[in-house]
């Protein structure tokens, strides 16, 4: 099945609901910079992540520097922003 990229209006209705995320420029990703108290704080916060992209079959491009996770959430099927980056976005919050 093709997952559709998300048009620009789509972007901007979308993405202002998301705290703390951007659009990169391009618009085919949207980015998020977590800040914890300490590593294992963070770690812990990757782990959830991880069974959440799991479960989704959707994974997120990250790195992690001691208590700082930047996350990029882009779609490789629909080579730009899907729903699907939307939706994991939403599930990262919701934690
Ligand atoms: C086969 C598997 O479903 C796909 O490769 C999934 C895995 N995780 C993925 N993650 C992301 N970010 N984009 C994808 O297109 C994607 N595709």
């Amino acid at each position: 099945m093709a997952i559709s990229k998300l048009t620009g209006a789509e972007r901007a209705d979308l993405i202002p609901s998301l705290p703390g995320w951007s659009e990169v420029e391009g618009g085919d990703a949207i980015r998020k910079s977590f800040r914890f108290d300490d590593f294992t704080r963070a770690f812990g916060f990757m782990a959830q992540v991880a069974l959440l992209a799991e479960k989704a079959d959707h994974h997120p491009e990250w790195s992690n520097v001691y208590n700082r996770v930047d996350i990029v959430l882009t779609t490789h099927d629909a080579d730009g922003l899907s729903m699907r980056d939307i939706d994991l976005a939403r599930q990262i919050e919701a934690l």
